[in-house]
């Protein structure tokens, strides 16, 4: 190498060394908003090519490549540098306490995820840091009690998070970010929980929870203990595609899972250890479309697609379906609109694997506390399935608001944006541009909120009012814009199966040494919403009162 080449290329490494924080400040740090993972792994590819073509295209020899590499390494060390330092000490949000390595990035916080665990891992750095915590470079993690009202409540400005892009391109109403948009979509919505769509719904709850009964009646006749995880999870997917497609997933009547649901829930594994790098699980469903998990995401896609396409040409009824695909038709869009897609997905998810965790977590609750569940029995004890109105029991309400607090059905998601000008919560200011991430998990077992929180005690919502001290961290279906449109749906099916099966059986755990009561919880995953360890239990038939009544004549 020539004395000035020698001297251009050193040139060149000081350039690079000071063009790093230089970039930092003007690309990202003006307007960090914007500095998200993707962009920045395209405009360093985009440097990088930039330089080999520069070194390549003067030498046209190894050497340029080998030169580029150098300037490339330093390039990047200085700016990656920048960007620590920045984040570390002179971030907005640099003043929370919470882990170093938090706030440098957040693969720290995915790292920490990789079994699944984020409600417990929160619920540790509340422990460790106090009620507001930096859990990544600008993002962070509220336990205060006024928390979920501040996110969504009357008058708030905030903005769902770039969580909420997972399904693009398809684009369904709960992630859908842009608020006139989210708007018109929800509208279109409610039109599929009117009256007659609720009487609609309120008869395939009742078919499919006889036809769990009759699963556990077979159960019995073997005598052996049933896989009540599995069998409440087809009940709630089979009822979600009515609710969706008209059209049940059969799991209950077939006795054996439908493979596009054992494929949406495979991959919906992936939320748990990347919900915190949302953008790396984007990446992951596009480069690995047809390997791993992410064929079976992009299996599910096809399926709901399909299903989509089949509806389109079926006569008109009153269910969510008819109203999305009225929209598309009126826009002259096909069956494979992404909007139809997206909300097929969301509908069979946020309706599912919302009530499905919650049936667990009672039925799981009922068998460690016999008392509670003879309580319940004396309330539902003459429950008549064609009949009776659910919503005149009032300890079945308490016993599923109870079970809601203490689990959760979406642990630690809800992900919100604070406003350029930022949020006051609690007393904190939180800067704008913020991510603030509000862990229900944590807010419904708060001592300043409940006494003996971390006990299931139903009556502390009506006859035991004392053992709530605040009730502002309350809110499992959310509120405001966002609210869960299927609160009704979810509360029928709840009550229905709850009481029909606490009307007929005494509940326990299997003789297992322990093992089905020990890893609902332990086992329990959190990948936006709950996902319980399996359970399996006993279920026994009580004499029918009247038959009682008759041996004690
Ligand atoms: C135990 C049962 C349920 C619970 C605890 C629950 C909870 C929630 C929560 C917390 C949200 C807000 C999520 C967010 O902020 O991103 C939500 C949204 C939503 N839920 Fe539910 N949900 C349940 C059942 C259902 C059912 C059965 C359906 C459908 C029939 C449903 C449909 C929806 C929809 C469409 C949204 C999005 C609303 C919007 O963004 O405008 N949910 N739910």
């Amino acid at each position: 190498m020539s004395l000035f080449q020698e001297q251009r290329f050193l040139a060149q490494c000081t350039l690079a060394s000071v063009s790093g924080p230089l970039t930092h400040h003007f690309l990202f740090k003006k307007n960090e908003w914007h500095m998200q993972g993707p962009q920045i792994i395209k405009s360093l590819s985009g440097i990088y090519a930039g330089l080999v073509l520069i070194e390549a295209g003067r030498s046209l020899n190894i050497t340029g490549l080998w030169h580029a590499s150098i300037i490339f390494a330093i390039f990047i060390t200085s700016l990656l540098g920048s960007i620590v330092f920045y984040r570390v000490f002179a971030h907005r949000t640099h003043h929370f306490p919470g882990p170093r390595l938090a706030a440098v990035s957040k693969f720290w916080h995915s790292y920490q995820c990789i079994g699944g665990q984020n409600h417990l891992l929160l619920d540790r750095l509340h422990n460790e840091y106090g009620d507001f915590v930096r859990t990544g470079p600008s993002e962070i993690t509220i336990f205060h009690p006024e928390v979920l009202l501040r996110l969504d409540g009357p008058g708030s400005k905030t903005q769902k998070s770039d969580w909420y892009d997972v399904l693009l391109p398809h684009v369904g109403l709960a992630t859908i970010r842009n608020r006139p948009f989210h708007d018109q979509r929800r509208r279109l919505w409610t039109k599929g929980f009117s009256t007659r769509a609720i009487v609609g719904y309120e008869a395939e709850i009742k078919t499919h929870a006889r036809a769990l009964d009759s699963l556990i009646s077979k159960d019995i006749a073997k005598s052996c203990s049933s896989p009540l995880s599995t069998y409440i999870y087809w009940f709630a997917f089979d009822i979600m595609g009515h609710f969706a497609f008209s059209r049940s997933f059969d799991m209950l009547s077939k006795g054996d899972w439908h493979h596009a649901i054992q494929d949406l829930r495979g991959a919906l594994g992936i939320l748990g250890p990347l919900s915190p790098v949302p953008w790396l699980a984007r990446i992951g469903f596009w480069a690995l479309k047809r390997h791993w998990i992410m064929r079976d995401w992009n299996n599910t896609i096809s399926f709901c697609g399909a299903q989509m396409k089949r509806r389109f040409q079926e006569p008109n009824s009153h269910d969510v379906a008819q109203a999305i695909i009225d929209e598309a038709k009126k826009n002259q869009r096909g069956a494979d609109d992404p909007c139809l897609i997206g909300d097929s997905i969301v509908a069979i998810v946020a309706g599912s694997d919302t009530v499905a965790p919650t049936l667990v977590f009672i039925f799981y609750q009922l068998a460690l506390n016999p008392k509670k569940a003879e309580k319940l029995f004396e309330e539902v004890h003459d429950f008549d399935l064609e009949n009776t109105n659910v919503k005149n029991y009032r300890y079945l309400k308490d016993v599923i608001m109870e079970t809601l607090r203490l689990h959760p059905a979406v642990p630690t998601a809800g992900y919100r944006d604070t406003p350029p000008e930022g949020i006051t919560i609690g007393g904190t200011f939180i800067p704008g541009n913020t991510t603030i991430v509000a862990p229900r998990y944590t807010l419904g077992r708060l001592e300043c909120c409940y006494k003996k929180p971390t006990e299931w005690i139903p009556e502390r919502w009506s006859t035991q009012p004392e053992l709530v001290k605040d009730s502002r961290s309350f809110l499992p279906f959310a509120q405001g814009r966002y609210t869960c449109l299927g609160k009704d749906v979810a509360m029928a099916e709840m009550a229905t199966l709850v009481a029909l099966l606490v009307s007929k059986y005494h509940i326990s755990f299997p003789n297992d040494g322990g093992v089905s009561q020990r890893v609902v919880e332990e086992e329990m995953t959190d990948q936006f919403t709950a996902t319980p360890g399996n359970m399996n239990l006993v279920f026994s038939p009580r004499e029918s009162r009247s038959h009682m009544e008759t041996f004690a004549n």
